[in-house]
C-alpha cells in the first residue's frame, strides 16, 4: 500500500495541490471493502479532507438510440450544432479555438491517424458519433505516457470480459488497424472508469454538464449508504471532498455511489448493476432505514392503515408485507406501483398549490435527512436552496397580503437555509439560486 500511497500523494502535489495529509490508503480490516480510504486524524462536518485531480474526464458516450447530445470535447460546452475537427480527428469541437488548444493536440493527432470514417457525409454531418463515444478510451492512452502508468494496474477494474463498447465504436468508426497495445491500455481505461468514475458536473453557459471523471483518491474510497463525506467540483474540475459528519481518526472515509434518497431496493439495484456489489450497511439491512420507512407504501387492503415494507431488503426478489395486517405483495407488483408514482412526480409544476406541495416536501425531506444521519451532505445544500427558492416566491407572491412581522419571519428563515445551503455548496461550480425546479 505505501507504493500506491506514494504515487497518489506525489501526483496530487505535482499537479499543484495543497497538501491535506489527514488520510491514508489501506487495505484489510480497517475498510469495508478491499483497498479504501481511512483517516489519520479527526475531522469536523465541513472540514475539507481532500482536494483529487482528475487523471481523465470525458463527455458521456451517446447512446445507438441517439440518447444523449454531444458537448465539445475541449472546452465541455454543449454544442447545439457541432462541427468536426477542423484538423480532422472527427470530435464535435465548438470551434476553431478549442481545435487549436494544446491539451486536445496529442489526442487529436492521434486520432487522425487512425483515419476516421466519414459516418454522415450525404446529411452534412462533419462529426462522427462513434468517434465521440471513444473519448475515455483514447484519453487513456495519456496515461500510459510517463509515471502514472502505475494507476493503471493498480486501479479496480470493472470484471467483464466483454468488449468494451468505446473500443468497438472506435474499431468500427477507422479505417485503420488499432495497435494491439492502444487497444489493451484502451480497454483497461474504460474498465477502469466503469468501476471508479464519478459523475462529475459543470457549469458551462449557465447548463449544468455531466461529464465522468476519474479521481485517484477518490478510486479508493469505498461506498455506504451512510456515507461521512460530501464532494463537489471546482472550475479546474477538481473534487473536493468533505467530511459530512465527524470522522475519527481510523474511520473509513466513505462516500456515496447512488442516490440517498432512493430506498433501499432502488439502492441496490444501481450498485449491483453499476459496481457489481450488495452494499450490506446498517442502512440496508434495516427495512425501516432508520425509522423512515422510506420503501414504505400504504397498504392496498381496504381500511387498512399498515404499511408495506420488504421483508428481506437485501434481496430484489423480497416479498413485501403489511406490518399490520400482513397483507403479502410480490416483488413485481411492488415494481409496477414504484413507476406509477414516478409518472405522477414527473408531471407536477408549480401553480400555488403545487408551491405549497414542494414546501412540504422540502420539509419533510429535511427531516428525512437527519433521520437518515447524513449530515453535512450534499443534499440538504441542495434541498436547503430549494426550500429556500419556494419561501422567496411564497414571500414574493403574498408580500401585499402578509404584515412586516410575518414577512420578517421569512426573511429569518430564507436567511438561516441560505447560510446552509452557501457552507455547503460554496465551491459548487453549478450553485443557481434563481431558478424553481
Ligand atoms: C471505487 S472502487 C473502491 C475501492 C476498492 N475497494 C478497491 O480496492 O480498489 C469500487 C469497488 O469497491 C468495492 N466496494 C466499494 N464499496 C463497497 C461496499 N460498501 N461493499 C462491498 N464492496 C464495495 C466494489 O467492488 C466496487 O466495485
Amino acid at each position: 500500500m505505501d507504493d500506491i500511497n506514494d504515487c497518489v500523494k506525489k501526483y496530487l502535489s505535482q499537479s499543484g495541490v495543497k497538501d491535506y495529509g489527514g488520510w491514508t490508503i489501506c487495505a484489510g480490516s480497517a475498510t469495508v471493502a478491499g483497498r479504501g480510504v481511512v483517516a489519520t486524524r479527526d475531522y469536523n462536518a465541513g472540514d475539507v479532507i481532500f482536494v483529487d485531480v482528475p487523471l481523465i474526464v470525458s463527455p458521456r458516450a451517446i447512446g445507438p438510440d441517439g440518447t444523449g447530445s454531444p458537448v465539445c470535447p475541449v472546452c465541455y460546452a454543449a454544442v447545439t450544432t457541432p462541427i468536426g475537427c477542423p484538423c480532422g480527428c472527427r470530435w464535435p469541437v465548438c470551434g476553431r479555438q478549442c481545435a487549436d488548444r494544446p491539451e486536445h493536440r496529442d489526442e487529436c493527432r492521434y486520432v487522425r491517424q487512425l483515419r476516421p470514417k466519414v459516418t454522415n457525409k450525404s446529411d452534412g454531418q462533419t462529426w462522427s458519433v462513434g468517434i465521440y463515444n471513444a473519448i475515455t478510451a483514447v484519453r487513456g492512452l495519456s496515461i500510459r505516457r510517463g509515471e502514472y502508468k502505475y494507476f493503471l494496474d493498480v486501479l479496480q477494474k470493472k470484471l467483464t470480459e466483454r468488449p468494451t463498447f468505446e473500443v468497438e465504436e472506435l474499431k468500427r468508426n477507422i479505417s485503420m488497424q488499432l495497435d494491439e497495445n492502444d487497444e489493451q491500455i484502451m480497454t483497461t481505461t474504460c474498465k477502469i472508469m466503469d468501476a471508479n468514475c464519478f459523475e462529475t458536473i459543470v457549469n458551462r453557459y449557465n447548463k449544468s454538464i455531466s461529464l465522468k471523471g476519474l479521481y485517484p483518491v477518490a478510486s479508493f474510497m469505498n461506498h455506504s449508504c451512510v456515507p461521512n463525506t460530501m464532494h463537489n467540483f471546482d472550475v479546474k474540475l477538481q473534487m473536493i471532498v468533505k467530511a459530512s459528519l465527524p470522522i475519527y481518526k481510523g474511520q473509513e472515509i466513505t462516500t456515496n455511489y447512488t442516490n440517498s434518497i432512493w430506498p433501499t431496493s432502488l439502492r441496490q439495484h444501481h450498485l449491483l448493476t453499476s459496481k457489481q456489489f450488495i452494499c450490506t450497511c446498517s442502512r440496508c439491512c434495516d427495512s425501516e432505514e432508520f425509522g423512515t420507512e422510506l420503501a414504505a407504501l400504504n397498504c392496498i387492503v381496504k381500511n387498512c392503515d399498515g404499511r408495506i415494507l420488504p421483508i428481506n431488503p437485501l434481496s430484489k426478489m423480497s416479498i413485501w408485507q403489511c406490518k399490520i395486517c400482513t397483507k403479502l405483495v410480490t416483488s413485481a407488483e411492488m415494481i409496477c406501483f414504484y413507476k406509477d408514482i414516478e409518472t405522477i412526480m414527473k408531471s407536477i409544476s408549480l401553480n400555488l398549490e403545487q408551491l405549497l406541495y414542494k414546501e412540504k416536501l422540502c420539509v419533510e425531506m429535511l427531516d428525512l435527512v437527519q433521520k437518515l444521519r447524513l449530515g453535512q451532505c450534499r443534499l440538504l445544500g441542495l434541498i436547503s436552496q430549494e426550500h429556500q427558492k419556494v419561501i422567496s416566491e411564497k414571500a414574493y407572491r403574498f408580500r401585499r397580503k402578509w404584515n412586516t412581522k410575518t414577512l420578517n419571519v421569512f426573511e429569518e428563515q430564507i436567511r438561516k437555509l441560505k447560510e446552509i445551503y452557501s457552507s455547503i455548496l460554496d465551491e459548487d461550480v453549478n450553485m443557481n439560486t434563481n431558478t424553481i425546479q
